[in-house]
């Protein structure tokens, strides 16, 4: 077994689902897909006073409600996985304490400063969460250098740290809780990335949310209510056809019934939700992940500077820590250093770059080279970086044509993706690259990075309804792992949580 971080649950490897199972699906087609790092748990915490039956049989409250209004049942959800991660992590610090002072792991122990709701952990607890931490570690080793010399670009988060019982936590908690998860498939790591998700996505939310609530207002949804979000979504990058649908449907709903305030917020999110997991719904492939024992082509294509080389990296990084073999062609042959960049990132997760170190050398031939080196390497996953272009350059544009030429006549059986980066804080101009390069690219997906301190997060919803490209990944910070897969129901609520 292994974990598929670009799944999002643990597979039997090497079996592999083709076309993708129906467990692929993304949460509004499958609220319960775990996401956890780690098996669950098999025993049960000691349950804080006033948990729920809910709770106890470590089910989330009402899969598929909205976190927003976090009722008793779900802060209670909250609390118990609170409380196990807080157990794993105490079981953590006292199995490396035990350890000898060289393996020992930086984070202090039990450095979290918390409030839980009660202390926890058994015996039989701390044993797994020990066994679990010891067979991360091995994977850890395996996926990415500990010790690389390359610092700077990408260097490694620290081990995430569980904190306080606090907001932050309560929200992540609560958007898993409303996707079916269960308490004992929560992994901290899920919990981290959802924080950042939400902070990422604040300057985004600024604006929005307030102006959103304060056009909802405490009254039932009406025409004019309608009228006024349009200004609102527009200002926020939504983009003119998105708003058109969202704003339709809620109009035919007001025609309908009295709509009260909060069903109009729960009504809108659901809304744009649909707009963003249309074009994924219509691949067919609800998650983007290399299909296993066969050759995966994954083409990084975008404008300068949109964070091609790092989300490459990331990619790598997820695709060793998944179990896949990974290589990367270095055929961003225009920038002097990018191959020397491009090499760092593949350090990180120990994977070999195919490169041609003379200037100016054509991409095409790089790719070419790296093609035979993974047929003959068996390797699933090869990664092309690209030189960064303007989608008005028309020979960049045709030199990009002509690599998935190279790729299509020398791995004519592989599995070809062609994803383009977009900078989410370029706003409107990112939709205008993504109509450019869809046709010369033939572009399959899209990942959206830079969400951390972008204004104008709304951009992804353009993009998927006037692009009608499938948002595959997106990145929130210039970590190794600040990539995940797309998750349309996680992106709505961060761009739309009350307070952050
Ligand atoms: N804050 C933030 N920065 C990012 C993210 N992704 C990439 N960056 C930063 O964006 C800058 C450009 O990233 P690169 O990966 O070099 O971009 P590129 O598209 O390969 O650039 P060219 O090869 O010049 O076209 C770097 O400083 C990255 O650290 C992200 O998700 N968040």
């Amino acid at each position: 077994m292994v974990f598929d971080w670009f799944r999002r649950r643990r597979v039997n490897k090497p079996a592999e689902e083709n076309p993708p199972s129906p467990e692929d699906k993304s949460p509004e087609v499958s609220p319960a897909d775990p996401v956890a790092e780690q098996p669950p748990v098999s025993a049960t915490p000691v349950e804080p006073a006033g948990t729920t039956a809910a709770v106890e049989r470590g089910t989330a409250p009402q899969p598929g409600a909205a976190p927003a209004a976090a009722s008793q049942e779900t802060l209670d959800w909250a609390k118990a996985a609170y409380m196990r991660l807080k157990a794993e992590q105490t079981a953590k610090a006292e199995a490396a304490a035990t350890q000898p002072a060289a393996t020992q792991p930086v984070t202090p122990a039990a450095a979290a400063p918390s409030s839980p709701p009660s202390e926890a952990g058994t015996g039989l607890l701390a044993r797994a969460a020990a066994e679990r931490e010891q067979r991360q570690k091995v994977l850890d080793a395996q996926a990415v250098g500990a010790e690389s010399p390359h610092k700077g670009d990408g260097e490694e988060a620290p081990d995430p740290d569980l904190g306080n019982f606090d907001e932050e936590f309560t929200w992540s908690a609560e958007v898993l809780a409303a996707q079916g998860r269960k308490v004992e498939d929560v992994s901290l790591e899920e919990i981290h990335w959802l924080g950042r998700l939400r902070q990422g996505m604040e300057k985004t939310r600024r604006g929005l949310v307030t102006q959103l609530l304060n056009s909802l207002g405490d009254d039932p949804l009406t025409p004019e209510i309608v009228d006024d979000l349009e200004a609102v979504l527009l200002q926020a990058d939504v983009g003119v056809e998105a708003t058109d649908a969202v704003l339709d449907a809620l109009r035919r709903r007001v025609n309908e019934e009295v709509v009260p305030p909060d069903e109009g917020l729960r009504l809108l999110k659901d809304q744009l939700r649909q707009q963003l997991e249309r074009p994924i719904r219509a691949t067919g492939c609800d998650l983007l992940a290399p299909q296993r024992e066969r050759l995966n082509v994954w083409l990084l294509v975008g404008v300068n500077g949109v964070g091609k080389t790092t989300t490459l990296g990331k990619l790598a990084n997820l695709a060793v820590r998944s179990g896949y073999s990974c290589m990367v062609a270095a055929a961003d042959t225009f920038r002097a250093a990018a191959v020397e960049q491009v090499s760092i990132w593949a350090e990180r997760s120990q994977v070999e770059v195919i490169a041609n170190p003379s200037a100016n050398a054509d991409p095409a031939a790089v790719v070419f080279d790296a093609i035979g080196a993974a047929q003959a390497r068996s390797v699933e996953l090869l990664l092309v970086d690209t030189a960064g272009r303007l989608q008005t350059k028309h020979n960049l544009m045709e030199e990009l044509a002509k690599i998935r030429t190279v790729v299509d006549r020398k791995a004519p059986t592989a599995v070809v993706e062609s994803l383009l980066v977009l900078d989410a804080s370029q706003g409107q101009n990112g939709l205008r690259q993504a109509l450019a390069f869809a046709q010369a690219a033939r572009l399959t997906g899209v990942v959206m990075t830079k969400l951390d301190g972008s204004a104008k997060g709304g951009v992804a919803l353009a993009v998927a309804s006037e692009a009608n490209l499938p948002i595959r990944f997106i990145g929130a910070g210039e970590g190794l792992r600040d990539l995940r897969p797309f998750n349309g129901f996680e992106f709505v609520e961060a761009l739309m949580a009350r307070s952050g």
